[in-house]
């Protein structure tokens, strides 16, 4: 994994005009008896759900159950020439709410261009996947892009032409949209650009892909099986211990819009199936119908001086806990007085996460230590066991008690985001240490004596 991702940094160091080159990446031999985990995961049919993964043995926390190459994707920089036409279509989306996105629609394509050099891929993997049959009551392809739907006709003629592949051209035509549509599972490097968006991170090379055997994996609210990518590679990790026959569940939602009610988490979905309600829907306030604090929010707080940052992250955090209105909003009778404006929570996670970042950065570690904490306090309660957030937080309230000269406190965070991290990643320290460099890096504490060399010494 080291490896990989020093490729992928040399990647984003050689990165042109147009953006980094994809990652094309093969499972790392290691892991290579995981692409087909029949020792420990098996296929069974639960009604209501289709097929979906169960635990064939009893699955202890941290193990690896399954490591897989996309059979194509696609970065979201190569789908969309510029920002505007991904916020216009994201408005489209929240009107259509079963829209394909831009980057699903490559996908599609480049499905389709593996399945021309390869027709098996067809057979063996991509017709297997839902939907396998009534895919009359799905909603139907809405691809609103000439060129992409000029190209999907030609190579469905040049399909055609195919011995293996002759009079599959209808089927493909009508499933692929709807099995791209459904199962694609989006790639993002580490998670730890939660703490460290911006042009330097892997946000670039993000985007998504159709897997084959990961496709079965059904979601769940609480998830038992966490999942990261390292480039196009992706691993599922249990977050948990698992009893055998227990379906083995990932969240097709991000981790941290989980603790949102049943009727936010459904919107989020945007599946064709609902999760159960879970009783706090009916208590919605009025709030925004998806996160504000994205990682444009946060590189627009992150380029503002320190002390106007501070005022824009106390305004948002007011808003955020419905005691002010947002801009434009406001009237005089009002005034401050919104009440119950009921944001994201990870909004609000973001915000102290920003928070504590800027309070360090003006030498105020003692009050940043206490938003690290509580920063960990939220992730371990409202995200799925040992989530890779929490150890980012941990990372950096371990820094902070060290710049604030509580070694203690310090070693304990250290301890516990370590273990953490070596129960979900492997590779100890090492590995710990490459994939948190740069938050280290982070030029926030006055104390520069490389507090991760002392915390985190090399074994
Ligand atoms: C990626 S596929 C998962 C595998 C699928 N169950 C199958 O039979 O191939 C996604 C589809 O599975 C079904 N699904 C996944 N999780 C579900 C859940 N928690 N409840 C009901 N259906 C679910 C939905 O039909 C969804 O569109």
């Amino acid at each position: 994994m080291v490896r990989l991702l020093d490729e992928l940094d040399a990647i984003l160091l050689t990165a042109g005009d147009n953006g980094p080159n994809r990652p094309e990446f093969d499972v790392p031999e290691e892991y290579s008896h995981l692409e087909s985990p029949s020792d420990v995961l098996q296929l069974v049919d639960t009604p209501g759900k289709g097929k979906g993964w169960t635990a064939k043995t009893p699955l202890v926390a941290g193990t690896v159950v399954m490591v897989s190459k996309p059979i194509a994707w696609t970065m979201d920089l190569e789908a969309y020439n510029d920002e505007d036409e991904m916020e216009d279509e994201e408005e489209d989306e929240g009107d259509e709410g079963v829209d394909g996105s831009k980057s699903n629609d490559h996908v599609v394509l480049r499905v389709l261009q593996r399945i021309k050099e390869n027709p098996s891929i067809w057979f063996e993997q991509v017709s297997a996947l839902y939907p396998r049959d009534n895919i009359g009551t799905l909603p139907t392809w809405n691809c609103k892009d000439d060129n992409i739907l000029s190209q999907f006709g030609s190579l469905l003629r040049q399909i055609e032409g195919i011995p293996q592949l002759q009079g599959k051209s209808d089927e493909i035509r009508q499933r692929l949209p709807l099995i791209i549509r459904y199962n694609v599972l989006s790639i993002e490097t580490c998670s730890e650009l939660l703490s460290y968006p911006g042009p330097t991170g892997h946000s670039l090379l993000g985007g998504v892909g159709l897997f084959h055997l990961p496709s079965f994996f059904n979601h769940s609210p609480r998830p038992n099986v966490s999942r990261y990518a390292v480039g196009n590679i992706m691993w599922f990790v249990c977050n948990q211990d698992i009893p055998q026959g227990q379906e083995v569940c990932i969240s097709y939602v991000e981790h941290d819009v989980l603790c949102e009610n049943a009727k936010r988490r459904n919107a989020m979905l945007r599946m064709d199936f609902q999760e159960p309600e879970d009783g706090s829907g009916s208590t919605d306030h009025d709030g925004p119908p998806f996160p504000v604090v994205d990682s444009d929010v946060q590189m627009e707080l992150m380029e503002m001086d320190p002390f106007q940052r501070m005022d824009a992250i106390d305004e948002l955090m007011k808003q955020a806990t419905g005691e002010a209105l947002p801009e434009g909003e406001r009237s005089e009778e009002d005034g401050m007085d919104a009440g119950g404006s009921a944001w994201f929570q990870c909004d609000i996670q973001n915000l102290r996460i920003l928070k504590a970042i800027t309070l360090e950065s003006l030498g105020q570690s003692t009050r940043a230590l206490g938003l690290w904490e509580e920063c960990i306090q939220f992730s371990e309660t409202n995200m799925p066991p040992n989530d890779e957030s929490s150890i980012v937080v941990r990372v950096q309230a371990a820094l902070c008690s060290w710049d604030v000269k509580d070694k203690d406190r310090a070693r304990k965070h250290a301890a516990i985001a370590l273990n953490t991290h070596n129960l979900m990643f492997g590779g100890g320290v090492n590995r710990f240490r490459r994939r948190y460099m740069k938050e280290f890096c982070l030029n926030l504490r006055k104390n520069k004596d490389s507090a991760e060399t002392i915390l985190w010494p090399l074994q």
